[in-house]
């Protein structure tokens, strides 16, 4: 793929050295979240947004210590409106998905929009509207009489700091995924109008392997690139194996490296949501794993065929082996959260201590909280990183899963 090295978009491996890598600062969306809304947008705590914040910075600073660019989604978003004929596509679209019905409240809410800001328009969509910020809009809406009970117009996204998930970089294209949930299928919302139509994106011939308007559902934490050859996903809560068929014949299609996608089969539960919170790729062979994903675990791999068809066997041998095999390695090692310890391992993997985020190979960037993890990374050789992470991991997710590479170098 050297031809495309220009492309605003190079992914190959999960490991090689990162350069550009797009982030969410958790916003006032978080601070809309109430107890009764917690399940419905996939919390299971609030956190404290001003701590949430600095944490978050941290881990920006700790990226552009070590040489990445970091670019942040609100501003992307924001950037990619600035064409009026855009905007007013994006407040349209944006009232659509979240389900605003009615067009006393869609009038009420246009009026409300338009006196704000690209940057401020941004923020809003993403933090949710408050039915009393309405209150000096002239509204003649049945619905907001009689349901008075709800207090919000529109939602809030609060999984926005997640930026792993809504779309994934893999090649010099993305999938823009279609999301298991209402809440954050809403989210993609930003990266369709940015590659469409931000100068850093548009006219650049990015290939879509996936596209939201699909009707099963892929999120990227599921998206592993391990090489230029072999992408790992996960068939797991939040993504379905049609999905992963789909993935593969698309991009075997489309003239890339890729030639073999390795379909992890793991258990469909909330500290599981996504294969990255179980597995992560750390150096050329050595990977984190929770080890209570190693027993029910069975991975299929899906290999390009003839005339354009595809091949899907089940794999007989031990992770370690698969990966050997398909990455050409002579060694793979798998590291266990908290060693295995089932106590530890479970506490660790809640909080994210499979999850890390590789900035160059063997380094990685980790939770603070998960130090039993981080001392056998560091055993095994691993630079660790350290962010601290209490309020942000109350949103279940780590260092990966807030963060999608642009760029990386070919390893
Ligand atoms: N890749 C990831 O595992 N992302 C974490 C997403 C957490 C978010 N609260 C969710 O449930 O979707």
């Amino acid at each position: 793929m050297s031809d495309n090295k220009k492309s605003p978009l190079y992914v190959t491996s999960e490991i090689g050295k990162l350069k550009t890598v797009l982030l969410h600062r958790p916003g006032k969306e978080v601070e809309n979240l109430t107890p009764d809304l917690m399940g419905r947008l996939l919390f299971d705590d609030i956190p404290y947004l001003k701590v949430a914040q600095e944490e978050h910075n941290y881990f920006a600073k700790t990226l552009k210590e070590n040489g990445v660019e970091v670019l942040y989604l609100e501003e992307l978003a924001s950037e990619a409106i600035q064409e009026k004929e855009v905007r007013e596509r994006f407040i349209e679209d944006f009232l659509d998905e979240a389900n605003v019905d009615g067009e006393g409240l869609r009038q009420a809410l246009r009026k409300y929009l338009s006196d704000f800001k690209n940057e401020e328009l941004i923020q809003k969509a993403m933090e949710g509207i408050r039915k009393k910020e309405l209150s000096n809009v002239k509204m003649k809406s049945l619905a907001d009489l009689a349901d008075n009970d709800y207090p919000f117009v529109v939602d809030p996204m609060p999984n926005l700091y997640f930026t792993r998930d809504p779309f994934a970089t893999i090649g010099t294209g993305i999938t823009l995924n279609h999301m298991r949930t209402e809440t954050r299928n809403r989210e993609t919302i930003f990266a369709k109008y940015i590659f469409e139509n931000h100068p850093r994106f548009k006219d650049k011939n990015i290939p879509i392997w996936f596209n939201r308007d699909e009707t099963s559902s892929l999120e990227g934490g599921d998206e592993l690139v391990l090489s230029d050859k072999v992408i790992a996903v996960g068939i797991s809560e939040r993504t379905d194996a049609i999905s992963v068929e789909k993935l593969a014949r698309n991009i075997f299609k489309d003239g890339q490296t890729f030639e073999t996608i390795l379909a992890f089969n793991i258990p469909k539960k909330r500290a599981f949501m996504h294969l990255d919170t179980v597995f992560t790729m750390v150096d050329y062979d050595k990977f984190t794993i929770h080890p209570e994903i190693e027993g029910p675990l069975t991975v299929y791999s899906i290999t390009k065929g003839d005339n354009g068809e595809i091949n899907i066997k089940e794999e007989n041998a031990i992770l370690e082996d698969i990966l050997k095999k398909y990455l050409g390695l002579s060694n793979v090692t798998l590291i266990r959260c908290a060693g295995g310890d089932p106590i530890d391992s479970s506490r660790e993997q809640w909080n994210d201590g499979s999850n890390t985020l590789a900035i160059a190979p063997g380094e990685v960037v980790v939770y603070a909280r998960n130090y039993v993890t981080n001392k056998i990374l560091q055993e095994h050789g691993i630079k660790t990183h350290i962010i601290p992470g209490s309020e942000l991991s109350r949103g279940r997710g780590g260092p990966r899963c807030m963060s999608m590479p642009l760029v990386r170098e070919d390893i």
